[in-house]
């Protein structure tokens, strides 16, 4: 099959000579382009040391962004600074934006659920848009047919929501928690939430359910000079399960002997279901809508029973130490089970003579009496092990609950029963002994599905009687949940008093528990906590001191006797209680209301953006391997980026500690995050170096091969002109192909780059293109593009063209391509990141490419000026045509991600805007055309381009071999 193999890429060291032939292997043109001149041209050698040199001594400084592009966040109180403040756009529109140019700080707004054991808190903190509105955009916007009319009133550009939760006997660190962050203050009214902080700051109201919104609430006065407000607790918990069921995709899932699964709920179906929340007591709630639901029983056996007989039994200083001793327990030196009372047999195994009714099916494990055995055992509670005790407790607790919980499902006929509530804390023999009672009850009828955020029905539902915050309405496409470096380690810890030097650093609890989300890691000692220190930058020396007692959490030893002596035996033995029991398995809620569903996807519902199963261990394992394996040299480019500062090498270790982290919690609990798929990896790896400052660690190298590859455009651009349409549309797609071998977040082809030049490698890279590829749709895509027995088919009307990687791939490979498309009367839109990631090029810096590139090309400058990304239209023609008639457009628009991936349910809506009028979409590169979008099935026309630059991948996808490539072309659905 075509490709390059290792080999023979790795011939270009000792074969520079090989490599003179020109671009276009095929032309006829009398092309005066020689190796060594576009060598010269380029000026460019990208052996990877040689960079990494001139990194770390500072080189890269020059090249750093202007200081407005990092993300400022004061540690000081937010209040609106309304000076200067203008309508922008026209102030006869509907809800015109107001921009508050002086506005620098978060809003912030908070709810509570204050509850026996525990205090949860949900808060939002929302970031004033500071994106500019530049020409391209309000040009694509024009040509789109967006307007601001359609954008939401509230909130007014997302924001993110947290889930905090802490023990409501230390409300004081709550209270901190609270001032620190400065979230007592803002919104006045109970109502209207997004209403700026008054003068007086008495009037300040909060939203509070739970008991201690009663109890507590003089103290809140007191401390914090805040009102509460107080909502039914019934109310909550329905609007917060209702919020979470409908607007969060991986939210609901069963857990049946150690097995997760998520489940896909049909938002049109959803009503009735029954809802257990279990707190220290337990209700059941069935719910019919929105705000329709009836309490129709309860126990007041819950988790309060357990951790009250559970302490006054074992002694146990905390909940989580109660649920940790169960693990090692043996329940039945404590129960009296099914096998004792028959002397070791299975209630059916009786002789028919005894036995009236074979049906009941009982084992011999089955528990008959929990504590029964404490009856005829003449022992003392000190003859107990607390363990067992504890396992005891557990089970018949659970099974309680697990049992009345489906005999009321039964009672109104309801499908689905979701239990809630922090007694479940993600633990999985508590999940899995409720989901038997419940599957044993209903024989399989039934199944227990339990909640993401748990505990923070109540809380969230709190948040939600805030009117017009607009979350009510939002969409699963509008938020995203991010998991920074804090959230597996939360613990609603609160740090101790200021830190005077790193001695002291050790006395940081849950040090990590709170910064990253809203305070400036670089202020941490600053005003952000209320805390002063000059040492300025020993945070990042505490972090990493954390950093290192942050290891993966440490699953605790099976406890191998437990289990046995339940109504059957649960196989999941609480293997995964983490050492840090309360952790949360949820992050950050980001809201978006910008995003939008793909609306060319065929099958919105069955899209699944992953081609690769995590489940599959032995993939999960090789992937995180691949991860592992490629941090060292992340981290230095990383480092690099940011001139090799002591300060950047020290936020790259963070870093790199702060993934291997994430990565070895993923690797115990894979869906501890909701449903993982690669690009979730992939995804979470940029995001975590974003955590870290790291805003762009390919910044330079993406410079470099984009000067190189601009260089020699002109050339490539004549010899295309000099062929016939059909060798030109073989070359161009030959060209896309070839050019993606410039990839760095493949280990091989950073390997490859050691040896040879950008241009080396990419004439290399061309010269192997013998067709037919491993996937090879060409001629098919040939036909529609050429048509055939001298039939001329009809342009497309619009493209979009996802791009892929800086340098070659985008300017030698992309842009010709889109420029032919551009030739045959087709509008084009480059569909790019928001974001960096790797060397993806990015939508900001499209524009200055196609701008350079258009000084040598008249098709691409009328294009692009027609989609207004030249912002000084050229007068002057540069191949002499007086062709100056308007042409179709060139476009670029952000897809909404900063990944090298694409999940096309949650897309820009720019990108949503420009799919409109599209019939035909070419994915490239192996992130959003092979590891996502593979399967994806479209209602237009799709092209997936793509060099495949992993062996492994090479193998399961295509039965093919590391440099394979992937041209598949699929008709509209
Ligand atoms: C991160 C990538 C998806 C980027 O590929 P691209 O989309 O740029 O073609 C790819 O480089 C990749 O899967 N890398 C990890 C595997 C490896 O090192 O081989
Ligand atoms: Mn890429």
């Amino acid at each position: 099959m075509a490709g390059l193999s290792g080999d023979q890429v790795l011939e270009i060291d000792d074969k520079t000579e090989d490599i003179q032939n020109n671009i276009n292997k095929d032309s006829n043109c009398d092309s005066n382009l020689t190796n060594r001149e576009v060598t010269d041209k380029a000026g460019l050698v990208v052996r990877g040391e040689e960079n990494s040199n001139n990194n770390n001594q500072g080189g890269e400084r020059d090249m750093a962004p202007p200081a407005s592009n990092s993300i400022h966040r004061s540690g000081s109180r937010p209040q609106l600074d309304l000076s200067k403040a203008a309508i922008q756009g026209s102030s006869e529109e509907r809800d015109p934006t107001i921009l508050l140019p002086n506005q620098s700080d978060d809003i912030s707004h908070l709810a509570l659920d204050i509850g026996g054991s525990l205090i949860k808190l949900v808060y939002f903190s929302r970031h004033e848009d500071r994106s500019i509105d530049d020409k391209r955009k309000k040009t694509v916007k024009e040509r789109l047919g967006i307007s601001n009319g359609n954008r939401r009133s509230y909130p007014i550009l997302g924001g993110r929501l947290h889930f905090v939760k802490f023990e409501t006997s230390k409300l004081n660190e709550c209270l901190d928690f609270i001032s620190s962050k400065q979230l007592h203050r803002g919104g006045i009214d109970s109502h209207h939430w997004n209403s700026e902080a008054p003068a007086n700051e008495n009037a300040v109201i909060k939203k509070a359910t739970g008991g201690g919104a009663y109890k507590f609430a003089d103290l809140f006065k007191e401390r914090l000079g805040v009102s509460i407000d107080k909502e039914d607790e019934m109310d909550c918990l329905v609007a917060g399960a209702n919020f979470l069921l409908k607007a969060i995709r991986h939210e609901a899932f069963t857990h049946m002997e150690g097995h997760k699964e998520f489940v896909q709920l049909d938002h049109n179906d959803l009503f009735p279901y029954l809802l257990v929340n279990i707190g220290s007591g337990v209700s059941m709630i069935k719910v019919d809508g929105d705000g329709k639901f009836q309490r129709v029983s309860g126990t007041n056996v819950g988790g309060g029973t357990y951790w009250g007989l559970g302490r006054l039994l074992t002694k146990c200083k905390s909940f989580d130490e109660l649920l940790e001793l169960s693990q090692r327990g043996d329940n039945r030196t404590i129960d009296m089970l099914v096998g004792d009372i028959y002397g070791g047999m299975d209630y059916s195994k009786l002789p028919p003579s005894i036995l009236k009714s074979s049906q009941i099916g009982l084992s011999a494990s089955t528990i008959a009496s929990s504590f029964g055995k404490a009856i005829s055992d003449k022992k003392e509670l000190e003859d107990y092990r607390p363990e067992d005790i504890s396992l005891s407790l557990l089970r018949m607790i659970s099974y309680n609950i697990g049992q009345i919980s489906y005999l009321n499902a039964l009672r109104f006929g309801l499908k689905r029963i979701f239990f809630g509530g922090f007694f479940i804390r993600g633990h999985a023999y508590t999940m899995d002994t409720i989901s038997f009672a419940v599957h044993f009850w209903s024989q399989g009828e039934a199944q227990a599905m339990f909640l993401r955020h748990e505990g923070f029905l109540g809380a969230l539902g709190a948040f939600m009687s805030y009117e017009k915050h607009g979350l009510d309405d939002l969409m699963v496409h509008q938020l995203v949940e991010r998991f920074p470096m804090g959230a597996p380690y939360t613990g609603g810890k609160i740090h101790g008093p200021p830190l005077g030097d790193l001695n002291e650093k050790a006395s940081i609890v849950g040090f990590c528990d709170i910064w990253p989300e809203s305070i400036n890691p670089l202020e941490i000692n600053g005003p952000g906590l209320g805390l002063s220190c000059s040492k300025r930058i020993s945070w990042m020396e505490k972090f990493v001191l954390k950093g290192t007692e942050i290891t993966a959490p440490v699953p605790m030893a099976p406890p191998g006797t437990t289990g046995l002596g339940g109504f059957e035996v649960p196989s999941s033995r609480g293997g995964t209680l983490r050492s840090d029991a309360s952790a949360l398995n949820v992050g950050v809620l980001h809201l978006v209301p910008t995003l939008e569903v793909f609306p060319l996807l065929a099958n919105p519902k069955m899209y699944e953006p992953n081609t690769i199963d995590l489940s599959d261990h032995s993939e999960l394992e090789y992937w995180f391997t691949v991860l592992s394996e490629h941090l060292p040299d992340l981290v230095d480019k990383a480092v690099a980026s940011e001139g090799g500062t002591d300060d950047a090498k020290r936020r790259g270790d963070a870093f790199a500690r702060a993934f291997s982290a994430h990565l070895a919690r993923l690797m115990e609990e894979p869906a501890a995050y909701g449903k993982l798929g690669l690009a979730n990896l992939l995804e979470l790896r940029e995001e975590c170096l974003r955590e870290f400052q790291f805003h762009d660690a390919y910044r330079s190298i993406k410079q470099r091969e984009n000067e190189a590859s601009l260089a020699v455009l002109p050339d490539l651009l004549m010899e295309l002109d000099c062929m016939d349409e059909e060798a030109r549309l073989l070359t161009l797609i030959e060209g896309v192909l070839a050019a993606n071998i410039f990839d760095w977040g493949s280990r091989a082809c950073v390997d490859l780059y050691h040896k040879g030049t950008i241009i080396e490698i990419y004439r290399m890279s061309r010269n192997k293109m013998q067709r037919p590829w491993r996937v090879d749709d060409f001629d098919l895509f040939k036909e529609r593009m050429l048509g055939s027995e001298g039939k001329k088919p009809q342009p497309h009307n619009r493209a979009l063209l996802f791009v892929d990687n800086s340098g070659a791939d985008v300017v030698l490979g992309m842009l010709p391509l889109a420029r032919e498309l551009i030739r045959r009367g087709t509008e084009v839109v480059l569909v790019a990141n928001s974001l960096p990631a790797l060397n993806d090029v990015t939508a900001m810096e499209l524009p200055d490419i196609v701008a350079e590139a258009a000084k040598h090309c008249d098709i691409l400058r009328r294009a692009a000026e027609a989609g207004g990304l030249l912002v000084d239209a050229m007068n002057n023609t540069l191949d002499g045509s007086k062709e100056n008639a308007s042409s179709v457009p060139l476009m670029v628009v952000e897809n909404g991600c900063g990944s090298p991936c694409i999940d096309l349910r949650q897309v820009s809506s720019e990108l949503a805007a420009a799919a409109k009028d599209a019939d035909l979409i070419i994915l490239e590169g192996m992130g959003r055309a092979l590891h996502t979008n593979f399967n994806a099935q479209f209602k237009c026309e799709a092209l997936k381009l793509a060099m495949v630059k992993n062996q492994r991948l090479a193998e399961k996808l295509i039965k093919g071999k590391i440099y394979d490539c992937v041209c598949r072309y699929e008709p509209a659905n």
